[in-house]
C-alpha cells in the first residue's frame, strides 16, 4: 500500500499565522529574507520533501535552526534547572554504594522536609503510632519553615469525600483553608477510584517466598513442565526450610497513605537475590525502566521441539477450553498500546477521555511481581474509567508467567492479561524474555498453554514479526497461537532487529490476520497516526480485529477523537495546554499533591512532553496528515505557546512544566528516558 496514498495536499489561509509579530517565538513577517536553512527547505518541492521524509511545513513558519546541538544530541535533550547554573554539568551522577544510598535515604527521610505522612494528614503530632521509631520527621514547625511556596491552582482532592490525604504537606494547602472556612471539605467524589494495589499480606508472603500457586503448579505439572527441569523460583511444597525472611519490614508497612506508594522490602529473600543476581532497588516511584527490569529467575528447560506436551486427561476438566474462555470483542475498539513509563495511569485516563476504548498497563516483569516488588505492582493499577483494561507481563519461562498470571487473577481486577513477546530491549532479550521468544516456538507454546490453562481470563500476546530482519515467524505460528489458548494477538509490523527503523510491514500483518483461525483475533500495530491510517488498515484487511496505537497516542492523544469523529483536528495550543493541565491534575491525584508527588508528576509530564513536541499542527502543514517518520525542520508555531510546544529542547519542556507545576527545585535536571526524537531507538514492544 502506498503510504502517501491517503495524504492530502492542502492549502490554508494565512489568517491564523501571526498573532504577536514582535515576539521572537512567532514567525517573522513574510517579507523577511529567508535564512539559508529555510532556503534549502524551500528549494525542494512539497513532493520532494515528503519523499525525503521531511515534514512539508508551510514556508512561512520555517525558522533558523536554534543555536544549540541537534535534537538527537544528549545535551539538547537534557535540561538543568535555570535556578542552579552551577549544577549544569552534573548530569552524570556519582556512583554510590547501595549501603551509602540507603543511609542517605534514611537521613533524608528523617530531615524536617520529610514529615511523617500521618502527622501531615491529621495535623496531630500524636497520630503516628511509631513515635520515635518512625522513619519520618515529626517536626511540624521545622517542616512548615522549609516548605516551598504553594503552587498556583487547586488541590486535586478538593472534590473528594474526605480531606486531602497529604494535609499539611499538600502543595496546594492554601486552597484547603478556603474550603475549610466554608466547611465544604467533602465533595461527592470517592477518594480513590483506583484498584489493583498489592495486598500487604500477599506482599509479605511473596517477600518470604511463601506464596502458593496451586493452579499454576497444577497446570505446569499437567503439562509436564514441572518435572525434571526444576524452576529456581519457589515450587510449592519444596525448599521451605531454606527460605529466608526479610530482616526488616518497612515501618510504614501499615500506613497505606500514598496512592501507589512503593517502598520495597529492605532485604529480599536471599534465595531470590542470588538467583537473580540482582537485588531489589530503592524505589521512590520514579524508577527507570532499566531499574525495573531485573533478571528472570527461572531456568526451566524448554521442551524439545516435537516433545509431547499435551494436557493429560485428568487435567482437562480443570480448566475451560480456550474457546470457552470469556471472549473480549476487540473489533473496532480503539486500543491504546502498553507504553512503559509514559503509558502511566494518568496518561491513560487522559486517553480515555479523548476516546480510547481499550487500555493496558505498562509492561511488568513476572519475576519482579513474584518478588512482591511494590513498584512493579504499581504498574498493574487500574482506574475505574478504564472499563476495558488489561495488564501486560513479560517473562521467559512458563512457570514464572503462569504463577504471575495466577497471582494477578487472584489479586487484581483485569479484563485480560497480555504477554509481551515482542520487547526488543537487550536486558530483557538476554534473559530469554520478550522478543527472544520469537526464536523459540516451543517456549511460546509452553508459556501460552501454561498461562491460559491457569486462569480463565482471556490471554493475549503481543509480538513483532520476527526476531531477525527478513525472517518473519508469526505467519507460521499464527494458527498455533490460537490453538495454544490465546484469545488475541497483536502484531507490531517490525522485527526485533529492525527496532523502529523503516515503516511497519502491514502487508505481512495482513497476511497473518488472513491466516489466523476464527477464534484468534488479530490486532495490527505500527505507525497509525491519523484516522486515515486507521481507515486504510481496516479497509485493506477486514480480517483485522482492530489496530493498536502507541506513539500516535503519545504524540497526539486526541487521535482517538479524530478516529471516532473521522476528521483531522487542527487543535490549538490552548486546547493542548488544557490536555496537559488535565494530565497534571490526574497526576497529582495519582502520585500525590505533596512535593514528592508534584515532582513525580513533573517527571512523567516531561517524559510525555518529549513526545508531544513531535506533533506538527495541521494548519502548519502543506500536506496532511502528518507521518510518524517525518523529520520536522525548525519552525514557528502560530502563537508563542505553540512555538514553545513544538520545541525539541528539554529546557522548553521544563518551562512548560513550570507553567503547570511551579518552579523546578534547585539542581533539577532532566533527560528523557526514551529519547523519542531518535526515531529508530528501541522501545519495548
Ligand atoms: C515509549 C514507548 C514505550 C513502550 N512500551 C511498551 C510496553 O511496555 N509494552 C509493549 O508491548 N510495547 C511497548 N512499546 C511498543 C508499542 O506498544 C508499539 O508496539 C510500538 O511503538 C509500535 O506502535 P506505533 O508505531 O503505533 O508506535 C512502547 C513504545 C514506546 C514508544
Amino acid at each position: 500500500m502506498d503510504e502517501s496514498a491517503t495524504s492530502t495536499i492542502i492549502t490554508t489561509t494565512e489568517e491564523s499565522v501571526v498573532e504577536n509579530p514582535e515576539l521572537s517565538l512567532v514567525p517573522p513577517p513574510p517579507s523577511e529574507p529567508a535564512d539559508s536553512h529555510s532556503q534549502s527547505h524551500s528549494e525542494l518541492t512539497t513532493e520532494e520533501l515528503v519523499a525525503k521524509s521531511i515534514a512539508p511545513i508551510k514556508k512561512h513558519f520555517l525558522r533558523p535552526p536554534p543555536l544549540r546541538p541537534s535534537s538527537n544530541d544528549a545535551v539538547s535533550q537534557t535540561a538543568t534547572a535555570a535556578t542552579a547554573p552551577s549544577q549544569s554539568s552534573s548530569f552524570v551522577k556519582d556512583k554510590k554504594s547501595k549501603r551509602q544510598l540507603k543511609r542517605e535515604r534514611r537521613q533524608d527521610q528523617k530531615s524536617s522536609k520529610n514529615i511523617c505522612p500521618l502527622i501531615a494528614k491529621t495535623g496531630d503530632i500524636t497520630s503516628c503510632p511509631y513515635n520515635d521509631k518512625c522513619r519520618f520527621s515529626h517536626d511540624v514547625e521545622g517542616f512548615k519553615a522549609q516548605k516551598p511556596e504553594d503552587i498556583e491552582g487547586e488541590c486535586p482532592f478538593l472534590d473528594s469525600e474526605e480531606p486531602c490525604p497529604y494535609g499539611l504537606a499538600c502543595r496546594f494547602l492554601g486552597t484547603h483553608k478556603s474550603k475549610d472556612k466554608d466547611g465544604v471539605l467533602g465533595g461527592k467524589k470517592k477518594m480513590s477510584d483506583e484498584c489493583n494495589g498489592l495486598n500487604k499480606d500477599v506482599q509479605k508472603l511473596l517477600w518470604k517466598n511463601k506464596m502458593k500457586f496451586p493452579k499454576a503448579d497444577a497446570k505446569l505439572k499437567a503439562l509436564g513442565l514441572l518435572g525434571k527441569a526444576k524452576s529456581k523460583t519457589k515450587i510449592v511444597e519444596e525448599k521451605e526450610e531454606h527460605e529466608t525472611v526479610p530482616a526488616e519490614v518497612p515501618e510504614e508497612d501499615d500506613l497505606d497513605i500514598k496512592v501507589g506508594s512503593d517502598e520495597p522490602p529492605m532485604k529480599k529473600p536471599k534465595s531470590v537475590i542470588e538467583e537473580n543476581g540482582s537485588s531489589a532497588k530503592a524505589n521512590n516511584g520514579d524508577v527507570t525502566f532499566m531499574e525495573k527490569v531485573v533478571g528472570e529467575s527461572c531456568t526451566q528447560t524448554e521442551p524439545e521441539a516435537g516433545m509431547d506436551v499435551t494436557t493429560p486427561e485428568s487435567d482437562r476438566s480443570l480448566k475451560l477450553h480456550p474457546r470457552e474462555k470469556k471472549i473480549i470483542d476487540f473489533r473496532e475498539k480503539l486500543y491504546l498500546a502498553p507504553l512503559t513509563t509514559v503509558g502511566n495511569l494518568p496518561f491513560r485516563r487522559v486517553c480515555k477521555v479523548l476516546g480510547a476504548d481499550v487500555t493496558c498497563g505498562e509492561m511488568a516483569m513476572c519475576t519482579n511481581l513474584l518478588q512482591g516488588q511494590a513498584s512493579e505492582w504499581a504498574l498493574l493499577r487500574r482506574h475505574s474509567s478504564e472499563d476495558l483494561f488489561g495488564v501486560q507481563i513479560c517473562g521467559a519461562y512458563p512457570d514464572t508467567v503462569a504463577r504471575a498470571m495466577e497471582l494477578i487473577d487472584q489479586e487484581c481486577s483485569v479484563d485480560f492479561i497480555d504477554i509481551n513477546m515482542g520487547c526488543p530491549i537487550d536486558i530483557v532479550v538476554e534473559k530469554g524474555a520478550g522478543s527472544a521468544l520469537l526464536n523459540k516456538p516451543m517456549r511460546i507454546k509452553s508459556i501460552i498453554e501454561a498461562a491460559s490453562g491457569t486462569v480463565d481470563k482471556p490471554i493475549t500476546v503481543k509480538v513483532r514479526t520476527g526476531f531477525f530482519e527478513g525472517k518473519n515467524r508469526i505467519d507460521s505460528l499464527i494458527t498455533d497461537i490460537g490453538n495454544w489458548g490465546a484469545s488475541a494477538v497483536t502484531i507490531h509490523g517490525r522485527s526485533r532487529q529492525q527496532r523502529y527503523s523503516k515503516l511497519a510491514n502491514w502487508d505481512y500483518v495482513y497476511q497473518c490476520a488472513r491466516k489466523a483461525p476464527d477464534a484468534l483475533q488479530v490486532m495490527g500495530n505500527g505507525d497509525v497516526f491519523s484516522y486515515l491510517d486507521w481507515n486504510t488498515r481496516k479497509a485493506d484487511c477486514p480480517e483485522l480485529a482492530t489496530c493498536m496505537i502507541a506513539r500516535g497516542a503519545l504524540i497526539k492523544p486526541w487521535i482517538f477523537t479524530e478516529i471516532k469523529e473521522q476528521r483531522h483536528w487542527d487543535i490549538t495550543s490552548g486546547e493542548r495546554l488544557n490536555i496537559l493541565k488535565d494530565f497534571v491534575r490526574l497526576g497529582l491525584e495519582h502520585w500525590g499533591s505533596d512535593t514528592k508527588g508534584v515532582e513525580t508528576t513533573r517527571r512523567f509530564l516531561l517524559e510525555w512532553l518529549s513526545y508531544t513536541c513531535r506533533y506538527i499542527p495541521v494548519g502548519l502543514l502543506d500536506v496532511i496528515p502528518q507521518r510518524l517518520n517525518w523529520r520536522p525542520p525548525s519552525y514557528y508555531g502560530r502563537d508563542d505557546l505553540e512555538t514553545l510546544m513544538v520545541s525539541d529542547s528539554a529546557a522548553d519542556w521544563v518551562r512548560i512544566s513550570e507553567m503547570l507545576l511551579g518552579k523546578v527545585p534547585d539542581g533539577f535536571t532532566f533527560a528523557p528516558k526514551h529519547k523519542s526524537n531518535a526515531y529508530d531507538r528501541a522501545e519495548n514492544g
